[in-house]
């Protein structure tokens, strides 16, 4: 199908579907007031032209036309307006539904790196109500063409050459056309410059950069760069809109004095005795009309422009969404693993970047083993952590999960058979028991299983210090909220992250950095025996990112990550042994230590 019927039919198809009932009143609706107005005004005419040649019967019927018309539209505005007002909302909640619904189905992370797709995404978010308005928009589209009939028959019936009038009009809907294309253009173009004031804006207010930015007085940089931003996309945004008003004035002026020129005409052709003083009435009394017409016309011009491109990018959105749902995947998670987790040859880079952040990675994660990924700054552990979740597919190479290509499995499945822990935590802002009970939402009623993990995450400190336990609200929204420190939100998170019994994988990506190193240790500790349980039961693998070495030595696999690649792996001891930049590495903590 053509994309541009694809797009109409979305539109008319959501539409309908909000409201079906309700779309199919209201279009009836609308198409009686659209014409009461012209056929009133004929009726005007009818009654003038009884008068002046005395006959009842015009006379009567003129009345008739005015009366009826009258009464259809009374009818049709006391109901018209709630009923469109209801399709609209309708429609714009199932836009809204109809969108979550599209980009909870993408199930990886590129729609947000790729600036892009991150600008059609914020534009289609953006818009939404205008697709709500949509409903409406439609009614109006078909009111002007029922409208625009009605006119041109009556004012071809006084002469042929007065069609002209109405012609002319389209100059001004052509103007309202390059208007708001203009605009459109304006609009998007100052998309990127608008997202970076969001997110300046963010971290302005945010508190916990609070703290930075008066260190190094940064709150004024900040201001200016904003309002700077804020000048420049308003700026040419009010440019774009005042040419538009500037060439939608000229044609209407052009097209005002064509009118009163015609005015002109007809009375002297009814004085000649080619028209009657009906006629003159009549279109004298369709001058406003038309004006308003064509500007309605030219309104819905800008109006079916918006609503059309709002429902491409909508369109584009679902295309992508298609293509990017994974759907080939259909390859159940397993239950549990027997050999482990390969990755054969993996290279990654992230979406819209050409440099390679991972390149040539082999290795073989074996079944119920603890493993640590060690290295510095930007080696790319947690690029590593991203792909063994699924958050994107490796570039290059492949991840097999027991011999079977991760890329094949349902990524839903695969995930639920996952836990984790990060070092950038999202502080959820819910009661205590929440913010652990949400990392297992099937078992978040379970009372014994919140506690079990907060005993593993070594939070019951946390939980103990808190005014009403495991009930407190946390975070500083709330009145009666408690803020934590940074490592009580870990220690939460932690938790969280052991809600899950027997993950196949636990990915812990520094999740303990805001602990001192004893915690730490103690922690994972801890956590090793009961893992090792686990882990026999089920082959469940740990992958642990962290730079302590007091804690990766536990590792029964240590993995030396520098510069995207894999550069020696094996046991703490091997490692040492084999003097590399592990032993260095280790060497120096420890002196450090000493
Ligand atoms: N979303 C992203 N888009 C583009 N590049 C990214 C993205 N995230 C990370 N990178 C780049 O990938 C490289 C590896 O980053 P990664 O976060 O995997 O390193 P890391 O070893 O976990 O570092 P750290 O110890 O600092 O956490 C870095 O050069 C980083 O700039």
């Amino acid at each position: 199908m053509p994309k541009t019927f694809r797009i109409l039919a979305l539109w008319l198809g959501t539409s309908f579907r909000a409201a079906p009932g309700l779309m199919t009143i209201s279009a009836v609706l609308v198409a009686a007031r659209a014409i009461t107005a012209p056929i009133q005004t004929y009726g005007v005419s009818r009654l003038v032209d009884g008068i002046a040649s005395d006959q009842s019967s015009t006379i009567a019927l003129g009345i008739a036309i005015i009366v009826g018309c009258l009464a259809i539209s009374f009818v049709a505005d006391g109901l018209g307006w709630p009923l469109q007002d209801t399709a609209q909302e309708r429609m714009a909640g199932r836009v809204h539904a109809d969108l979550l619904d599209v980009t909870a189905g993408i199930p990886g992370l590129s729609h947000h790196e790729r600036p892009d797709v991150a600008d059609r995404l914020e534009l289609v978010r953006e818009r939404a109500w205008r697709m709500g308005v949509g409903a409406e928009v439609l009614l109006w589209a078909f009111a002007t063409v029922t409208n625009t009939v009605t006119v041109l028959a009556l004012l071809g019936s006084v002469h042929p050459l007065l069609l002209i009038l109405p012609l002319l009009g389209g100059a001004r809907i052509w103007s309202a056309y390059l208007s708001s294309t203009r605009q459109q253009k304006a609009w998007e173009d100052s998309l990127p410059q608008e997202r970076l004031v969001d997110r300046l804006i963010e971290v302005a207010k945010d508190p916990r950069t609070g703290l930075e930015l008066r260190v190094f007085g940064l709150g004024k940089v900040l201001l200016d760069r904003i309002f700077a931003l804020q000048t420049e996309r308003f700026e040419r945004r009010v440019a774009a809109a005042r040419w538009g008003g500037k060439v939608d004035g000229s044609v209407r002026l052009v097209f005002g004095l064509a009118y009163a020129a015609a005015i002109v005409w007809v009375i002297a052709l009814a004085r000649d005795g080619q028209a009657t003083a009906g006629d003159v009435v009549l279109v004298l009394l369709l001058a406003p009309q038309v004006d308003q017409m064509t500007g309605g016309i030219a309104q819905n011009v800008y109006w079916v422009g918006e609503v059309v491109r709002s429902f491409s990018r909508y369109d584009w959105l679902r295309e992508y969404a298609k293509q990017n749902s994974w759907r080939s995947s259909a390859t159940p998670a397993p239950e549990r693993l027997t050999s482990g987790i390969e990755l054969r040859d993996v290279g990654f880079s992230y979406p819209g970047s050409e440099s390679a952040v991972l390149s040539g990675i082999s290795l073989t994660l074996p079944a119920g083993a603890a493993v640590a990924l060690v290295g510095e700054n930007g080696a790319g552990k947690t690029t590593l952590v991203k792909l063994l979740a699924r958050m994107y597919d490796p570039t290059t190479g492949s991840i097999r999960i027991d011999g079977v290509d991760l890329a094949t499995i349902q990524p839903d499945e695969w995930r639920s058979q996952l836990s984790a822990g990060f070092q950038d935590l999202v502080k959820f802002e819910l009661t205590a028991r929440e913010v652990v009970a949400i990392g297992d939402v099937a078992r978040a009623g379970d009372e014994d299983a919140v506690h079990t993990a907060i005993a593993r995450g070594d939070a019951e400190s946390v939980i103990a210090g808190l005014p009403h336990g495991l009930d407190s609200q946390l975070g500083k929204k709330f009145t009666d909220g408690v803020e934590l420190s940074g490592g009580q939100w870990q220690r939460l998170a932690l938790a969280r992250a052991f809600m899950r019994e027997r993950p196949l994988l636990l990915l812990l990506d520094e999740p303990t950095a805001a602990l001192d190193p004893e915690a730490e240790h103690r922690l994972y500790e801890q956590y090793a025996e009961a893992a090792k349980v686990a882990a026999a039961e089920t082959g469940g693998i740990t992958v642990l990112v962290s730079h302590r070495f007091s804690t990766v030595r536990m590792a029964d696999l240590i993995v030396v990550m520098h510069d995207g690649r894999v550069e020696e792996f094996g046991t703490h001891p091997d490692l040492l042994a084999a003097g590399g930049r592990y032993a260095e590495l280790f060497e120096l903590q420890a002196r450090a230590y000493r």
